[in-house]
C-alpha cells in the first residue's frame, strides 16, 4: 500500500480576514517505490500538500486515496491510525522526546502502535542499527548531533515498516556531511521498497530525486522525471 493519488486537492486558510490559498486544484499520482521531491518557495503548498497525503490535515475538497484507503473519507480515528501504521513522517525539527534515550524514543512509538514488548526490543536494536546508530542506543537526544537525532527519527519513522515515508524539510538543520549521510539512508531505503516523497527547498536534496514536482502559490507547475545528480555517500 503506497501508490498515492491526490485529485483536484482544494485547501484555504482563513487567517486575520483574509484568505490564503494552500493548494489550488492539485492532481498528482505516485506509484509504489517512487523517490519524488516536493519543491518551490516558501508558502507554495509543500507542507500542506504532504500533510494532506499522509492524512495529517484534510483538504477543503478533493481526493486523496493512499493504497486502498481514500483518506478524505476517513475519520479522524481512523486517519489516526492509517497514520500509525502505513505511513512514516521525518520532520525538519526532528520532534524526539528529549527526556528519552535513542532506544525509548523508538520503542515509544511501537508502544503506541500496539507492538509487544519482546518483538518491541528486537526491532528497535536492529532498527537503530539500520541508521548507524549502534552504540548510541542509550543516547539522550541532547547528546546525539543533529545529524544522529535526525536517524533516530528516521529509525522511529520505518520501525513499522512503512511503506510510505513523507519528510518535510529533513534536512533543513543539517550541515552538508550529515544531510549527505541521511539522504543515502532514504536511498537505500527506497531500494528496499519505501516510496519517499520529501517536501524541501534544499537542492541538495532535489539531487537525489529520480522525481521533482513544483509547486507555486498552491499550484502544481511542473512535474518531471530526472535522473538523479547527487552521488550516494
Ligand atoms: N495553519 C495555517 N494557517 C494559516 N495559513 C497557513 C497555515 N498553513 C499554511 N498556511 C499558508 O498556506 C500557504 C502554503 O503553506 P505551506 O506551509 O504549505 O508552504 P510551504 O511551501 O511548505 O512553505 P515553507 O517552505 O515555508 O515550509 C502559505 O501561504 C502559508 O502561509
Amino acid at each position: 500500500m503506497s501508490s498515492i493519488r491526490c485529485n483536484d486537492l482544494c485547501k484555504t486558510f482563513e487567517q486575520g480576514g483574509e484568505t490564503i490559498v494552500g493548494l489550488d486544484h492539485v492532481s498528482l499520482s505516485i506509484e509504489e517505490g517512487e523517490f519524488v521531491c516536493l519543491s518551490g518557495p516558501s508558502g507554495s503548498g509543500k507542507t500542506t500538500l504532504l500533510n494532506a497525503m499522509g492524512g495529517l490535515d484534510t483538504p477543503d475538497s478533493g481526493r486523496i486515496q493512499v493504497g486502498d484507503a481514500v483518506l478524505t473519507d476517513l475519520s479522524r480515528g481512523q486517519l489516526a491510525d492509517m497514520r500509525l501504521q502505513n505511513v512514516g513522517f521525518v520532520f525538519q525539527a526532528y520532534n524526539l522526546v528529549p527526556v528519552l534515550s535513542a532506544r525509548e524514543n523508538v520503542e515509544f512509538v511501537m508502544q503506541v502502535q500496539g507492538v509487544d514488548a519482546r518483538q518491541r526490543s528486537q526491532r528497535v536494536q536492529e532498527v537503530l542499527a539500520e541508521v548507524g546508530l549502534e552504540g548510541l542506543e542509550s543516547r539522550l537526544p541532547a547528546e546525539l548531533s543533529g545529524g544522529q537525532q535526525q536517524r533516530v527519527a528516521v529509525a522511529r519513522a520505518i520501525a513499522s515498516k512503512p511503506k510510505l515515508v513523507l519528510a518535510d524539510e529533513p534536512t533543513a538543520n543539517l550541515d552538508t556531511r550529515s544531510a549527505a549521510q541521511l539522504m543515502g539512508l532514504f536511498v537505500s531505503l527506497n531500494q528496499r521498497g519505501i516510496t519517499f516523497v520529501i517536501a524541501t527547498h534544499d537542492s541538495r536534496v532535489m539531487g537525489y530525486a529520480r522525481r521533482l514536482v513544483k509547486l507555486q502559490d498552491g499550484r502544481m507547475i511542473s512535474d518531471e522525471a530526472q535522473e538523479p545528480t547527487a552521488m550516494v555517500v
